[in-house]
Protein backbone atom coordinates (compact mmCIF):
# COMPACT_ATOMS: atom_id res chain seq x y z
CA UNK A 1 0.00 0.00 0.00
CA UNK A 2 1.52 3.41 -0.79
CA UNK A 3 2.03 5.93 1.53
CA UNK A 4 1.57 9.52 -0.36
CA UNK A 5 2.28 12.85 0.88
CA UNK A 6 0.11 15.90 1.30
CA UNK A 7 0.67 17.31 -2.17
CA UNK A 8 0.36 14.05 -3.91
CA UNK A 9 -2.83 13.55 -1.77
CA UNK A 10 -4.27 16.96 -3.80
CA UNK A 11 -3.46 15.44 -6.33
CA UNK A 12 -4.79 12.03 -6.19
CA UNK A 13 -8.34 14.40 -5.29
CA UNK A 14 -7.98 16.06 -7.96
CA UNK A 15 -7.62 13.61 -10.70
CA UNK A 16 -10.48 11.33 -9.16
CA UNK A 17 -12.91 14.62 -9.82
CA UNK A 18 -11.33 14.99 -13.45
CA UNK A 19 -11.63 11.82 -14.29
CA UNK A 20 -14.99 10.70 -12.77
CA UNK A 21 -16.44 14.49 -14.01
CA UNK A 22 -17.57 14.90 -10.30
CA UNK A 23 -16.94 18.26 -8.30
CA UNK A 24 -14.86 18.63 -5.32
CA UNK A 25 -17.91 18.95 -3.15
CA UNK A 26 -19.13 15.62 -4.59
CA UNK A 27 -15.99 14.26 -3.06
CA UNK A 28 -16.53 15.99 0.41
CA UNK A 29 -19.84 14.51 0.39
CA UNK A 30 -18.97 11.29 -0.26
CA UNK A 31 -16.03 11.79 2.49
CA UNK A 32 -18.36 13.12 5.16
CA UNK A 33 -20.97 9.90 3.71
CA UNK A 34 -18.11 7.70 4.63
CA UNK A 35 -17.41 9.54 8.42
CA UNK A 36 -21.08 9.32 9.13
CA UNK A 37 -21.70 5.87 8.35
CA UNK A 38 -18.33 4.77 10.10
CA UNK A 39 -19.94 6.70 13.54
CA UNK A 40 -23.46 5.56 13.29
CA UNK A 41 -22.40 2.32 12.96
CA UNK A 42 -20.56 2.36 16.37
CA UNK A 43 -21.99 5.10 18.17
CA UNK A 44 -26.38 4.99 19.23
CA UNK A 45 -28.64 8.16 19.27
CA UNK A 46 -27.82 8.57 23.30
CA UNK A 47 -24.72 10.00 22.29
CA UNK A 48 -24.47 13.92 21.55
CA UNK A 49 -22.33 15.99 18.84
CA UNK A 50 -19.92 18.79 19.26
CA UNK A 51 -18.56 19.39 15.77
CA UNK A 52 -15.16 21.85 15.89
CA UNK A 53 -15.01 23.40 11.98
CA UNK A 54 -11.96 25.10 10.78
CA UNK A 55 -12.16 27.68 7.65
CA UNK A 56 -10.84 25.40 5.23
CA UNK A 57 -12.15 22.13 3.93
CA UNK A 58 -11.57 20.08 6.89
CA UNK A 59 -14.29 22.01 8.36
CA UNK A 60 -16.26 21.48 5.02
CA UNK A 61 -16.25 17.84 5.61
CA UNK A 62 -17.04 18.18 9.75
CA UNK A 63 -20.03 20.58 8.58
CA UNK A 64 -21.19 17.91 6.17
CA UNK A 65 -20.87 15.65 8.70
CA UNK A 66 -22.76 17.73 11.23
CA UNK A 67 -25.74 18.17 8.48
CA UNK A 68 -25.87 14.45 7.96
CA UNK A 69 -26.17 14.02 11.96
CA UNK A 70 -28.74 16.39 12.47
CA UNK A 71 -30.93 14.90 9.72
CA UNK A 72 -30.28 11.42 11.03
CA UNK A 73 -31.64 12.66 14.63
CA UNK A 74 -28.59 12.58 16.36
CA UNK A 75 -27.71 15.87 18.87
CA UNK A 76 -25.57 17.97 17.08
CA UNK A 77 -23.87 21.46 18.15
CA UNK A 78 -21.29 22.80 15.84
CA UNK A 79 -18.66 25.77 16.94
CA UNK A 80 -16.87 27.03 14.07
CA UNK A 81 -13.72 28.85 14.46
CA UNK A 82 -14.51 32.63 13.98
CA UNK A 83 -12.08 33.48 11.06
CA UNK A 84 -10.74 37.18 9.23
CA UNK A 85 -10.33 34.87 5.96
CA UNK A 86 -13.25 33.71 4.03
CA UNK A 87 -14.04 29.91 4.33
CA UNK A 88 -13.06 27.79 1.01
CA UNK A 89 -15.76 27.65 -1.50
CA UNK A 90 -16.84 24.46 -0.48
CA UNK A 91 -16.44 24.74 3.19
CA UNK A 92 -18.73 27.41 2.60
CA UNK A 93 -21.31 25.40 0.59
CA UNK A 94 -21.81 23.23 3.81
CA UNK A 95 -22.20 26.38 6.03
CA UNK A 96 -24.82 27.46 4.12
CA UNK A 97 -26.27 23.72 3.70
CA UNK A 98 -25.96 23.12 7.70
CA UNK A 99 -29.80 23.60 8.58
CA UNK A 100 -28.90 25.09 12.55
CA UNK A 101 -27.27 27.79 14.00
CA UNK A 102 -23.45 27.67 14.39
CA UNK A 103 -21.59 29.22 17.73
CA UNK A 104 -18.20 31.01 16.64
CA UNK A 105 -15.62 30.86 18.85
CA UNK A 106 -12.92 33.19 18.66
CA UNK A 107 -11.38 32.51 22.36
CA UNK A 108 -11.48 29.75 24.69
CA UNK A 109 -14.55 30.53 26.39
CA UNK A 110 -16.27 28.38 25.02
CA UNK A 111 -18.62 25.34 26.97
CA UNK A 112 -19.13 22.15 25.87
CA UNK A 113 -21.08 20.29 28.17
CA UNK A 114 -19.43 17.09 28.99
CA UNK A 115 -20.89 13.52 29.63
CA UNK A 116 -20.07 10.54 29.24
CA UNK A 117 -21.95 10.08 25.90
CA UNK A 118 -20.35 13.81 24.44
CA UNK A 119 -18.49 13.09 21.27
CA UNK A 120 -16.36 15.34 19.89
CA UNK A 121 -15.33 15.77 16.43
CA UNK A 122 -12.29 17.72 15.49
CA UNK A 123 -12.48 19.34 11.77
CA UNK A 124 -10.41 21.85 12.71
CA UNK A 125 -7.23 21.41 10.54
CA UNK A 126 -6.74 18.55 8.33
CA UNK A 127 -3.85 18.02 5.35
CA UNK A 128 -3.50 22.07 4.66
CA UNK A 129 -1.99 22.79 7.83
CA UNK A 130 1.15 25.07 6.66
CA UNK A 131 2.08 25.97 10.34
CA UNK A 132 2.43 24.89 13.63
CA UNK A 133 -0.40 25.87 16.07
CA UNK A 134 -0.30 29.13 18.00
CA UNK A 135 -2.59 31.93 19.27
CA UNK A 136 -6.58 31.20 19.71
CA UNK A 137 -6.20 28.01 17.29
CA UNK A 138 -3.34 26.47 20.42
CA UNK A 139 -5.24 27.75 22.70
CA UNK A 140 -8.88 26.09 21.81
CA UNK A 141 -6.85 22.57 21.17
CA UNK A 142 -5.61 23.10 24.59
CA UNK A 143 -8.55 23.04 26.13
CA UNK A 144 -10.46 20.61 23.88
CA UNK A 145 -7.52 18.22 24.74
CA UNK A 146 -8.84 18.52 28.33
CA UNK A 147 -12.30 17.44 27.84
CA UNK A 148 -12.84 13.88 28.67
CA UNK A 149 -15.63 13.40 26.20
CA UNK A 150 -14.60 10.72 22.44
CA UNK A 151 -12.77 12.34 20.38
CA UNK A 152 -12.87 11.77 16.50
CA UNK A 153 -10.31 13.39 14.62
CA UNK A 154 -11.51 13.93 10.65
CA UNK A 155 -8.69 12.80 8.03
CA UNK A 156 -5.83 13.97 10.54
CA UNK A 157 -5.90 14.81 14.00
CA UNK A 158 -5.65 19.00 13.92
CA UNK A 159 -2.04 20.28 14.27
CA UNK A 160 -0.29 17.12 12.98
CA UNK A 161 1.69 17.39 10.27
CA UNK A 162 0.92 14.53 7.52
CA UNK A 163 4.08 14.04 6.25
CA UNK A 164 7.07 15.43 9.40
CA UNK A 165 7.07 14.43 13.07
CA UNK A 166 5.60 17.27 15.71
CA UNK A 167 8.07 19.08 17.13
CA UNK A 168 8.34 18.81 21.16
CA UNK A 169 5.48 20.87 23.19
CA UNK A 170 3.49 21.49 20.24
CA UNK A 171 -0.01 21.63 20.62
CA UNK A 172 -2.07 18.83 18.58
CA UNK A 173 -5.84 17.73 19.53
CA UNK A 174 -5.17 14.33 20.79
CA UNK A 175 -7.78 11.89 18.95
CA UNK A 176 -9.18 8.57 20.27
CA UNK A 177 -10.07 7.41 16.82
CA UNK A 178 -8.81 9.05 13.45
CA UNK A 179 -10.82 8.55 10.74
CA UNK A 180 -8.39 9.35 7.61
CA UNK A 181 -9.19 9.69 4.12
CA UNK A 182 -7.67 7.23 1.18
CA UNK A 183 -4.47 6.65 2.91
CA UNK A 184 -2.35 6.26 6.29
CA UNK A 185 -0.02 9.17 6.58
CA UNK A 186 3.78 8.49 7.53
CA UNK A 187 3.05 10.26 10.83
CA UNK A 188 0.72 8.08 11.67
CA UNK A 189 3.07 5.22 11.93
CA UNK A 190 6.26 7.13 14.05
CA UNK A 191 5.54 7.21 17.98
CA UNK A 192 5.75 10.70 17.73
CA UNK A 193 2.85 11.35 15.72
CA UNK A 194 0.87 8.04 16.89
CA UNK A 195 0.56 9.71 20.11
CA UNK A 196 -2.00 11.77 18.82
CA UNK A 197 -4.35 9.55 16.41
CA UNK A 198 -5.75 6.91 18.98
CA UNK A 199 -6.82 4.31 16.25
CA UNK A 200 -6.13 4.73 12.82
CA UNK A 201 -9.07 3.91 10.20
CA UNK A 202 -9.21 4.64 6.32
CA UNK A 203 -12.40 5.95 5.08
CA UNK A 204 -12.24 4.80 1.26
CA UNK A 205 -13.40 7.73 -0.83
CA UNK A 206 -13.12 5.20 -3.64
CA UNK A 207 -10.00 7.60 -5.28
CA UNK A 208 -8.80 7.33 -8.80
CA UNK A 209 -7.12 3.70 -9.29
CA UNK A 210 -5.05 4.84 -12.44
CA UNK A 211 -3.40 7.70 -10.12
CA UNK A 212 -2.86 5.65 -7.47
CA UNK A 213 -0.91 2.70 -9.66
CA UNK A 214 1.01 5.15 -11.12
CA UNK A 215 2.51 8.20 -8.72
CA UNK A 216 5.54 7.16 -7.56
CA UNK A 217 6.31 6.78 -3.76
CA UNK A 218 9.14 5.75 -1.86
CA UNK A 219 7.06 4.74 1.04
CA UNK A 220 4.82 2.10 1.97
CA UNK A 221 2.79 -0.06 4.21
CA UNK A 222 2.98 -3.59 3.70
CA UNK A 223 0.05 -5.25 2.59
CA UNK A 224 -1.81 -8.80 3.48
CA UNK A 225 -2.23 -9.11 -0.19
CA UNK A 226 1.69 -8.75 -0.94
CA UNK A 227 2.13 -11.12 1.02
CA UNK A 228 -0.16 -13.75 -0.09
CA UNK A 229 0.92 -13.02 -3.78
CA UNK A 230 4.26 -13.56 -2.87
CA UNK A 231 4.54 -16.39 -0.41
CA UNK A 232 5.61 -19.52 -1.99
CA UNK A 233 3.71 -22.65 -2.99
CA UNK A 234 5.15 -25.88 -2.03
CA UNK A 235 4.95 -28.17 -5.51
CA UNK A 236 4.03 -31.95 -4.71
CA UNK A 237 7.28 -33.15 -5.97
CA UNK A 238 9.52 -30.52 -4.25
CA UNK A 239 11.88 -32.27 -1.78
CA UNK A 240 13.86 -30.92 1.10
CA UNK A 241 16.57 -29.93 -1.08
CA UNK A 242 14.22 -27.37 -2.90
CA UNK A 243 13.74 -24.97 0.46
CA UNK A 244 17.25 -24.55 1.05
CA UNK A 245 19.11 -24.87 3.48
CA UNK A 246 19.79 -22.09 6.39
CA UNK A 247 22.89 -22.32 9.04
CA UNK A 248 22.19 -20.49 11.99
CA UNK A 249 25.31 -19.20 13.93
CA UNK A 250 25.40 -17.68 17.66
CA UNK A 251 24.95 -18.64 21.17
CA UNK A 252 27.61 -18.26 24.22
CA UNK A 253 27.41 -20.00 27.78
CA UNK A 254 24.34 -18.65 29.56
CA UNK A 255 22.70 -17.62 25.62
CA UNK A 256 22.48 -20.54 23.48
CA UNK A 257 18.33 -19.81 24.15
CA UNK A 258 18.75 -17.71 21.54
CA UNK A 259 20.08 -19.39 18.78
CA UNK A 260 17.79 -22.33 19.53
CA UNK A 261 14.95 -19.75 19.00
CA UNK A 262 16.28 -18.60 16.02
CA UNK A 263 16.95 -22.41 14.95
CA UNK A 264 13.39 -22.80 15.73
CA UNK A 265 12.15 -20.44 14.03
CA UNK A 266 13.97 -20.60 10.55
CA UNK A 267 12.40 -24.76 10.87
CA UNK A 268 8.88 -22.62 11.08
CA UNK A 269 8.88 -21.36 7.87
CA UNK A 270 9.16 -23.92 5.60
CA UNK A 271 13.17 -24.52 5.44
CA UNK A 272 14.66 -27.65 3.98
CA UNK A 273 17.36 -27.74 6.14
CA UNK A 274 18.25 -26.28 8.94
CA UNK A 275 22.07 -26.06 10.83
CA UNK A 276 23.21 -24.60 14.42
CA UNK A 277 26.88 -23.61 14.67
CA UNK A 278 27.37 -22.70 18.41
CA UNK A 279 29.90 -23.67 21.37
CA UNK A 280 29.95 -26.85 22.39
CA UNK A 281 28.41 -26.00 26.10
CA UNK A 282 25.13 -25.09 23.66
CA UNK A 283 24.52 -29.12 22.18
CA UNK A 284 22.14 -30.51 24.53
CA UNK A 285 20.51 -27.60 24.58
CA UNK A 286 19.82 -27.34 21.24
CA UNK A 287 19.50 -30.61 20.20
CA UNK A 288 16.72 -31.34 23.05
CA UNK A 289 15.23 -28.29 21.85
CA UNK A 290 15.31 -28.44 17.90
CA UNK A 291 16.18 -32.37 17.25
CA UNK A 292 15.47 -31.62 13.50
CA UNK A 293 18.47 -29.35 13.63
CA UNK A 294 22.15 -30.27 12.76
CA UNK A 295 24.40 -29.20 15.33
CA UNK A 296 28.10 -27.92 14.56
CA UNK A 297 30.50 -27.29 17.46
CA UNK A 298 32.61 -24.73 17.31
CA UNK A 299 34.44 -23.39 20.81
CA UNK A 300 33.44 -24.46 24.06
CA UNK A 301 31.66 -21.59 25.37
CA UNK A 302 32.06 -18.97 22.78
CA UNK A 303 31.97 -19.54 18.72
CA UNK A 304 35.40 -19.75 18.07
CA UNK A 305 35.67 -20.69 14.67
CA UNK A 306 33.31 -20.16 11.73
CA UNK A 307 34.38 -21.96 8.92
CA UNK A 308 32.29 -24.92 8.41
CA UNK A 309 29.81 -25.29 5.62
CA UNK A 310 29.89 -21.99 5.12
CA UNK A 311 29.63 -22.07 0.95
CA UNK A 312 26.36 -24.31 0.99
CA UNK A 313 24.02 -21.90 3.27
CA UNK A 314 22.50 -19.39 3.79
CA UNK A 315 23.36 -18.10 6.96
CA UNK A 316 21.75 -15.97 9.55
CA UNK A 317 24.88 -14.37 12.45
CA UNK A 318 24.95 -12.94 15.99
CA UNK A 319 21.95 -13.97 18.71
CA UNK A 320 23.39 -14.82 21.51
CA UNK A 321 26.71 -14.72 19.60
CA UNK A 322 28.80 -12.97 22.49
CA UNK A 323 31.60 -10.39 21.27
CA UNK A 324 34.92 -11.87 22.78
CA UNK A 325 37.62 -11.19 20.55
CA UNK A 326 37.90 -14.31 19.01
CA UNK A 327 34.51 -14.73 18.18
CA UNK A 328 34.91 -11.18 16.79
CA UNK A 329 38.22 -12.57 14.45
CA UNK A 330 35.75 -15.05 13.41
CA UNK A 331 33.35 -13.06 12.73
CA UNK A 332 35.58 -10.66 10.24
CA UNK A 333 37.09 -13.40 8.79
CA UNK A 334 33.47 -15.01 7.85
CA UNK A 335 32.88 -11.27 6.73
CA UNK A 336 35.82 -11.17 4.55
CA UNK A 337 35.24 -14.21 2.91
CA UNK A 338 31.60 -14.07 2.28
CA UNK A 339 29.68 -12.49 -0.87
CA UNK A 340 26.66 -13.84 -0.57
CA UNK A 341 23.90 -12.01 1.46
CA UNK A 342 23.83 -12.46 5.40
CA UNK A 343 21.55 -12.12 7.86
CA UNK A 344 23.23 -9.95 10.61
CA UNK A 345 21.97 -9.43 14.17
CA UNK A 346 22.25 -8.68 17.81
CA UNK A 347 26.14 -9.26 18.58
CA UNK A 348 26.80 -9.31 15.14
CA UNK A 349 25.90 -5.84 15.25
CA UNK A 350 27.94 -4.93 18.08
CA UNK A 351 30.55 -6.31 16.95
CA UNK A 352 30.18 -4.09 13.84
CA UNK A 353 29.52 -1.08 15.93
CA UNK A 354 32.66 -1.43 17.79
CA UNK A 355 34.67 -1.56 14.15
CA UNK A 356 33.06 0.36 11.60
CA UNK A 357 35.05 -0.32 8.82
CA UNK A 358 33.43 -3.78 8.41
CA UNK A 359 30.47 -1.99 7.54
CA UNK A 360 32.08 -2.05 4.10
CA UNK A 361 32.61 -6.09 4.23
CA UNK A 362 29.44 -6.46 4.62
CA UNK A 363 28.25 -8.62 1.20
CA UNK A 364 26.02 -6.66 -0.93
CA UNK A 365 22.09 -6.98 -0.21
CA UNK A 366 22.82 -8.38 3.42
CA UNK A 367 19.68 -7.69 5.67
CA UNK A 368 20.83 -5.77 9.07
CA UNK A 369 17.81 -6.08 12.06
CA UNK A 370 19.11 -3.64 14.87
CA UNK A 371 16.88 -2.39 17.19
CA UNK A 372 17.07 1.40 17.33
CA UNK A 373 19.95 1.39 20.02
CA UNK A 374 21.55 -1.03 18.39
CA UNK A 375 21.00 1.16 14.98
CA UNK A 376 22.25 4.24 16.82
CA UNK A 377 25.71 2.07 17.84
CA UNK A 378 26.41 1.98 14.34
CA UNK A 379 25.58 4.24 12.89
CA UNK A 380 25.07 7.58 15.05
CA UNK A 381 22.70 9.08 17.01
CA UNK A 382 19.05 11.08 15.57
CA UNK A 383 16.42 13.02 17.25
CA UNK A 384 13.42 11.43 16.17
CA UNK A 385 12.16 7.86 14.89
CA UNK A 386 11.65 9.60 11.66
CA UNK A 387 15.58 11.04 11.26
CA UNK A 388 16.14 7.43 12.21
CA UNK A 389 14.31 6.00 9.15
CA UNK A 390 15.62 8.24 6.85
CA UNK A 391 19.43 8.10 8.38
CA UNK A 392 18.38 4.01 7.36
CA UNK A 393 17.68 5.01 3.91
CA UNK A 394 20.63 6.69 2.94
CA UNK A 395 22.94 4.24 4.69
CA UNK A 396 20.98 1.50 2.76
CA UNK A 397 21.11 3.29 -0.40
CA UNK A 398 25.02 3.63 0.97
CA UNK A 399 26.55 0.29 1.53
CA UNK A 400 24.01 -1.42 -0.34
CA UNK A 401 22.35 -3.57 2.18
CA UNK A 402 18.81 -3.79 4.01
CA UNK A 403 18.14 -2.13 7.37
CA UNK A 404 15.26 -3.82 9.13
CA UNK A 405 14.90 -0.75 12.10
CA UNK A 406 12.35 -2.77 14.51
CA UNK A 407 10.44 -1.29 17.03
CA UNK A 408 6.20 -1.45 16.76
CA UNK A 409 5.86 -0.23 12.61
CA UNK A 410 9.25 -2.25 11.82
CA UNK A 411 10.44 -0.37 8.71
CA UNK A 412 12.68 -2.35 6.31
CA UNK A 413 14.73 0.33 4.02
CA UNK A 414 16.69 -1.45 0.94
CA UNK A 415 19.45 -0.82 -1.32
CA UNK A 416 17.52 1.08 -3.71
CA UNK A 417 15.82 3.38 -0.93
CA UNK A 418 12.29 2.32 -0.64
CA UNK A 419 10.83 2.15 2.64
CA UNK A 420 8.25 -0.24 3.57
CA UNK A 421 6.28 -0.06 7.36
CA UNK A 422 5.27 -3.55 8.77
CA UNK A 423 1.62 -3.13 10.13
CA UNK A 424 1.45 -6.51 11.95
CA UNK A 425 3.35 -7.10 15.92
CA UNK A 426 2.37 -5.53 18.92
CA UNK A 427 3.77 -4.92 22.62
CA UNK A 428 3.18 -8.37 23.44
CA UNK A 429 6.76 -8.89 21.41
CA UNK A 430 8.04 -6.27 23.55
CA UNK A 431 10.27 -9.15 25.30
CA UNK A 432 13.85 -10.85 24.89
CA UNK A 433 13.67 -13.48 22.55
CA UNK A 434 11.71 -12.07 19.94
CA UNK A 435 14.33 -10.17 17.98
CA UNK A 436 15.85 -13.79 17.97
CA UNK A 437 13.40 -15.18 16.37
CA UNK A 438 12.96 -13.02 13.61
CA UNK A 439 16.26 -13.62 12.63
CA UNK A 440 15.58 -17.28 11.88
CA UNK A 441 12.43 -16.51 9.76
CA UNK A 442 14.32 -14.20 7.66
CA UNK A 443 17.54 -16.63 7.59
CA UNK A 444 14.74 -19.11 6.71
CA UNK A 445 12.76 -17.59 3.99
CA UNK A 446 16.19 -16.14 2.39
CA UNK A 447 17.40 -20.18 2.16
CA UNK A 448 14.53 -20.55 0.44
CA UNK A 449 14.95 -18.33 -2.34
CA UNK A 450 12.84 -15.76 -1.41
CA UNK A 451 14.82 -12.44 -2.36
CA UNK A 452 16.46 -10.53 -0.05
CA UNK A 453 13.85 -7.81 0.22
CA UNK A 454 11.19 -9.93 0.54
CA UNK A 455 12.59 -12.05 3.06
CA UNK A 456 12.76 -9.11 4.56
CA UNK A 457 9.47 -7.62 4.23
CA UNK A 458 7.81 -11.06 4.30
CA UNK A 459 9.77 -12.17 8.01
CA UNK A 460 8.76 -8.92 9.23
CA UNK A 461 5.01 -9.54 8.08
CA UNK A 462 4.73 -13.49 9.22
CA UNK A 463 6.49 -12.51 12.87
CA UNK A 464 4.37 -9.79 13.64
CA UNK A 465 1.29 -11.62 12.47
CA UNK A 466 2.22 -14.35 14.23
CA UNK A 467 3.03 -12.56 17.89
CA UNK A 468 -0.25 -10.89 16.94
CA UNK A 469 -2.07 -14.13 17.44
CA UNK A 470 0.05 -15.64 20.25
CA UNK A 471 -1.72 -12.37 22.01
CA UNK A 472 -5.10 -12.97 21.22
CA UNK A 473 -4.55 -16.87 22.95
CA UNK A 474 -2.42 -15.93 25.44
CA UNK A 475 -2.64 -12.12 26.13
CA UNK A 476 0.07 -9.65 25.24
CA UNK A 477 1.46 -10.16 28.87
CA UNK A 478 2.06 -13.78 28.69
CA UNK A 479 3.14 -14.76 25.54
CA UNK A 480 6.57 -15.46 24.95
CA UNK A 481 9.26 -15.40 21.58
CA UNK A 482 8.41 -19.37 21.76
CA UNK A 483 4.77 -18.12 21.50
CA UNK A 484 5.54 -16.44 18.10
CA UNK A 485 7.29 -19.63 16.84
CA UNK A 486 4.58 -21.75 17.74
CA UNK A 487 1.97 -19.88 15.99
CA UNK A 488 3.31 -19.44 12.61
CA UNK A 489 1.78 -22.20 12.00
CA UNK A 490 -1.70 -20.62 11.92
CA UNK A 491 -0.12 -17.73 9.98
CA UNK A 492 0.17 -19.99 6.98
CA UNK A 493 -2.71 -21.91 7.27
CA UNK A 494 -4.62 -18.24 6.86
CA UNK A 495 -2.35 -17.43 4.09
CA UNK A 496 -2.72 -20.93 1.95
CA UNK A 497 -6.20 -20.95 2.38
N1 LIG B 1 -11.11 17.49 -2.72
C1 LIG B 1 -10.41 17.55 -1.64
O1 LIG B 1 -9.34 18.16 -1.65
C2 LIG B 1 -10.89 16.92 -0.42
C3 LIG B 1 -10.37 17.34 0.81
N2 LIG B 1 -10.87 16.93 1.93
C4 LIG B 1 -10.54 17.60 3.17
O2 LIG B 1 -9.79 18.76 2.95
C5 LIG B 1 -8.75 18.86 3.89
C6 LIG B 1 -7.69 19.77 3.40
O3 LIG B 1 -8.32 21.00 3.27
P1 LIG B 1 -7.55 22.38 3.10
O4 LIG B 1 -6.49 22.22 2.13
O5 LIG B 1 -8.57 23.39 2.82
O6 LIG B 1 -6.88 22.61 4.48
P2 LIG B 1 -7.39 22.52 5.98
O7 LIG B 1 -6.42 21.58 6.62
O8 LIG B 1 -8.80 22.25 6.15
O9 LIG B 1 -7.20 24.00 6.52
C7 LIG B 1 -5.99 24.59 6.45
C8 LIG B 1 -6.31 26.07 6.42
O10 LIG B 1 -5.98 26.55 7.67
C9 LIG B 1 -4.98 27.56 7.59
N3 LIG B 1 -3.90 27.15 8.45
C10 LIG B 1 -2.92 26.27 8.21
N4 LIG B 1 -2.15 26.10 9.27
C11 LIG B 1 -2.66 26.90 10.24
C12 LIG B 1 -2.30 27.18 11.57
N5 LIG B 1 -1.27 26.59 12.15
N6 LIG B 1 -3.05 28.05 12.25
C13 LIG B 1 -4.10 28.67 11.69
N7 LIG B 1 -4.49 28.44 10.42
C14 LIG B 1 -3.77 27.57 9.70
C15 LIG B 1 -4.56 27.68 6.15
O11 LIG B 1 -4.82 28.96 5.71
P3 LIG B 1 -3.85 30.22 5.88
O12 LIG B 1 -4.17 30.75 7.24
O13 LIG B 1 -2.45 29.70 5.74
O14 LIG B 1 -4.29 31.13 4.83
C16 LIG B 1 -5.49 26.72 5.39
O15 LIG B 1 -6.36 27.44 4.57
C17 LIG B 1 -8.32 17.44 4.06
O16 LIG B 1 -7.56 17.22 5.22
C18 LIG B 1 -9.68 16.77 4.10
O17 LIG B 1 -10.20 16.87 5.40
C19 LIG B 1 -12.01 16.03 1.92
O18 LIG B 1 -13.15 16.85 1.87
C20 LIG B 1 -12.00 15.09 0.74
C21 LIG B 1 -11.94 15.88 -0.51
N1 LIG C 1 5.67 -2.56 20.89
C1 LIG C 1 5.96 -3.40 19.89
N2 LIG C 1 5.09 -3.57 18.87
C2 LIG C 1 5.37 -4.42 17.86
N3 LIG C 1 6.52 -5.16 17.79
C3 LIG C 1 7.41 -5.03 18.76
C4 LIG C 1 7.19 -4.16 19.86
N4 LIG C 1 8.27 -4.25 20.67
C5 LIG C 1 9.12 -5.13 20.10
N5 LIG C 1 8.61 -5.62 18.97
C6 LIG C 1 9.26 -6.55 18.04
O1 LIG C 1 9.95 -7.54 18.78
C7 LIG C 1 11.28 -7.73 18.28
C8 LIG C 1 12.28 -7.35 19.37
O2 LIG C 1 13.58 -7.50 18.89
P1 LIG C 1 14.86 -7.21 19.78
O3 LIG C 1 14.74 -5.88 20.42
O4 LIG C 1 16.04 -7.49 18.97
O5 LIG C 1 14.71 -8.30 20.94
P2 LIG C 1 15.68 -9.45 21.41
O6 LIG C 1 17.05 -9.17 20.88
O7 LIG C 1 15.62 -9.36 22.89
O8 LIG C 1 15.13 -10.71 20.89
C9 LIG C 1 11.39 -6.87 17.04
O9 LIG C 1 11.08 -7.62 15.90
C10 LIG C 1 10.32 -5.79 17.25
O10 LIG C 1 9.81 -5.29 16.05
K1 LIG D 1 -8.83 17.30 11.77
Amino acid sequence: MKIFKKEQLRLCDEHTIKNRNLRSIDLMEVAATNCYKWITERYTKDYSFYVVCGKGNNGGDGLALARMLVEGDYEVEVLMLQSKDDLTEDTQINFDRFPKSVQFIDNDSFEIENFNSTILIDALFGIGLNRSLDGIEKKIIDKINQISAIKISIDIPSGLPSDELPKENQTIFKADETLTFGFIKRSFLHKEGAEYTGNVHIIDLDLDQDFVKNEATDNFIISNNYIKNNIRKRQKFEHKGDFGKALLIGGSYGQVGSIALSTNAALRVGTGIVHTLAPECGYQILQTLAPEAIFHGAGQKIVETIELLVNDYTLGIGPGLGSDNITKGAFEQLLKNENKPLVLDADALNIIATDKKLLKSIPENSILTPHPKEFERIFGKTNSSLEQCELARKKAIEFKIHIVLKGHYTTILTPLGICYYNPTGNAGMAKGGSGDVLTGIITGLLAQSYSPTDAAIIGCYLHGKAGDIAALKKSQEAMTAQDIINYLSEVFVTLNK
